[in-house]
């Protein structure tokens, strides 16, 4: 038996007397206050006021600050890196990030920071390299990681089979149209001179043929993509997120996720308020911070308008592909 710090839900810090760190949401604020051995190892992460013999109440100085879960044990050399349990594998623009940082609020969940790319382009490298990319992890946690662009990797299934055939993969799906548009404003703003949207979606405008090998185009049929990762996953082993639901109800979309990955359900809709000036939900206490934090200026960026037409057409494009998509999740998105 052993003593080992973790968060108590958003009041601070707590001692938990546990063997295996638990789902629970921990002990109560009293208990609030972490040993003073982890001010001395890392004296950077300790409230000043705990470093002096300051007068101000020592509950009232942990309550305000909120190092990431697991710090302390971490500090002292305990955890290890592990291949990831659950991967975040796409859409590219669906919210991946979004997601992934409201997630690694839960205690119980640690990521990679940058998205590691391992799957589609870094596979030569092997897993010991992989695994290096992760963040150490105490028992019971769960190791994540996103990249995107493995949706649409024809290698990136069997690859993650090969890893373990065990991994949950979570897959944040956008409205196809929005989210090309979504792809076309990136690219525009590293590239001010491209082709405009309209120019980019037609082979032939005149005919109407949409031109497929246009990646901002091709990413959105999900229904093809899915059928290749339907070939090494069971369906039960994927879980579909909306990208819009996960604007409109970031709590509701967390909720399925930490079913999902056998989670207690402690990230609620009391971590979220919506940011009026960036028109997005954010979190009212990061990770490890105790202050609110919205996603960076590239996240939810302003698209361009597009010519309706070429906009309706898209949508008639994209619509067989939805109902076949929806037929295979068992979930209507409402893109129609
Ligand atoms: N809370 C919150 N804050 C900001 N942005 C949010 C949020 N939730 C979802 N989104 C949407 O996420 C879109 C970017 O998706 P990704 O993170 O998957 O993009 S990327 O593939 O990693 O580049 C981004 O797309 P754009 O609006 O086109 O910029 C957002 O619409």
């Amino acid at each position: 038996m052993y003593q080992r710090l973790r968060r108590v839900g958003e009041r601070g810090w707590g001692i938990q007397r546990s063997p295996r760190p638990s789902h629970s949401i921990g002990s109560p604020a009293r208990e609030a206050r972490p040993p003073p051995l982890a001010c001395r190892v890392q004296p950077r992460l300790c409230p000043p006021h705990s470093r002096s013999s300051g007068t101000r109440p020592a509950s009232s100085v942990w309550r305000s600050f909120a190092p990431p879960p697991g710090t302390l044990a971490l500090l002292l050399g305990e955890g290890s890196k592990r291949l990831p349990q659950a991967i975040i594998v796409g859409v590219k623009k669906g919210g991946t990030r979004a997601l992934l940082e409201f997630l690694r609020v839960h205690p119980d969940v640690r990521a990679a920071g940058a998205e590691p790319h391992f799957f589609d382009r870094g596979y030569e490298r092997g897993f010991a390299w992989y695994r290096e990319l992760m963040p150490r992890t105490l028992d019971g946690q769960i190791t994540m990681e996103k990249t995107p662009s493995y949706f649409v990797t024809k290698e990136a299934p069997a690859r993650i089979s090969a890893m373990s055939k065990g991994t949950k993969l979570i897959v944040v799906v956008r409205d196809p149209v929005t989210r090309a548009i979504s792809d076309y404003t990136q690219t525009l703003s590293k590239k001010p001179d491209i082709p405009t949207f309209e120019s980019l979606t037609f082979k032939n405008r005149t005919t109407g043929l949409i031109d497929t090998s246009w990646s901002a185009i091709q990413i959105g049929i999900y229904a093809k993509h899915l059928e290749n990762w339907l070939l090494y996953f069971p369906i039960e082993q994927i879980l579909f997120i909306s990208g819009e639901r996960l604007i409109s109800d970031p709590a509701g979309e967390l909720g399925r996720v930490q079913d999902f990955l056998g989670l207690k359900r402690i990230i609620t809709d009391k971590h979220f308020y919506f940011n009026k000036t960036k028109g997005f939900p954010c979190l009212k206490k990061a990770e490890g911070s105790s202050k609110p934090h919205c996603l960076g200026k590239t996240k939810g960026r302003t698209h361009p308008s597009i010519d309706k037409e070429v906009v309706q057409r898209l949508r008639e494009f994209y619509r067989p592909f939805n109902m076949k998509f929806y037929q295979m999740t068992g979930h209507d998105f409402g893109w129609d």
